[in-house]
């Protein structure tokens, strides 16, 4: 079995709404690699932590949360990956924007981002690893062959999100998504502990205007020029 760390590793990381869940699952699809969606560790604390009541700013009682919740990932075929979390399946629950924001505010605790590195380490294995997330390039796979960071402006990223939740018939507007995309955005990028920022050796994608077939592309062609 070769060494983890000779399994090559693509980095996608940026702002929320910029794309990279679904590029990174159209690309890690293509190349035949494996797939870590590390946000949704966060929102599973988050959410885990929200079951049992705890306050999100209470740093002892979220770290054990991060410490103890179970967190496994279902693949179907065809299917969109379900996530289980402490037995329940929350997939669900974990795409909502207050699980987004939920998720924001525990990842702002170094505590809880060092409960969940093993865990994400875990997933490079043979023949590869597509890593989504704000510090994949920067601080959990700072080795990693291949980095991007996408970007899109926050009015496009609020555009997609609307029509995504539009499509699942919640209720929303797109002035109330673009502010809480915002805050978010910039409560990622100025924690004191692993930011939201490029990689020094990441390639920047601004996919504003851009479409998903036209993203792919250029992020393959990183890793297949
Ligand atoms: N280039 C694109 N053009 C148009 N729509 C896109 C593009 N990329 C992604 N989308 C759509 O935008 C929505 C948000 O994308 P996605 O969930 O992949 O973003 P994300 O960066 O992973 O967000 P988050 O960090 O909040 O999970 C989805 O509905 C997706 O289909
Ligand atoms: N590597 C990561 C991934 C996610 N987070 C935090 C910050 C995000 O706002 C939140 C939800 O992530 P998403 O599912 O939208 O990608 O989780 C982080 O700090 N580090």
């Amino acid at each position: 079995m070769p060494h983890a760390s000779s399994v090559p590793v693509l980095t996608i990381d940026g702002p929320s709404g910029s794309g990279k869940g679904t590029i990174s699952a159209l690309v890690a699809q293509q190349l035949g690699w494996h797939l870590l969606d590390s946000g949704a560790l966060y929102r599973a604390v988050g959410y885990a932590a929200g079951m049992e009541g705890l306050d999100l700013s209470d740093v002892e009682a979220v770290t054990r949360c991060a410490q103890t919740t179970r967190i496994q990932f279902r693949a179907k075929k065809g299917a969109e990956t379900r996530v289980i979390v402490n037995g329940h399946d929350a997939t669900d629950e974990l795409r909502t924007e207050t699980a987004g924001a939920a998720a924001s505010a525990i990842a702002s605790v170094p505590s809880v981002r060092e409960a969940l590195v093993s865990l994400q380490l875990g997933f490079r294995k043979a023949p590869g690893l597509v890593a989504d997330g704000r510090d994949m390039g920067t601080v959990i796979f700072p080795d990693a062959a291949f980095k991007v960071f996408l970007t899109a402006s926050a009015a496009e990223r609020a555009k997609r999100r609307y029509k995504q939740l539009k499509d699942k018939g919640l209720s929303v507007t797109l002035s109330g998504l673009q502010r809480e995309i915002e805050a978010r955005d910039s409560r990622d990028a100025s924690r004191a502990v692993a930011p939201l920022k490029p990689a020094a050796d990441a390639l920047l994608v601004d996919t504003t205007g851009m479409g998903i077939d036209e993203v792919v592309a250029k992020v393959l062609a990183v890793v297949q020029p």
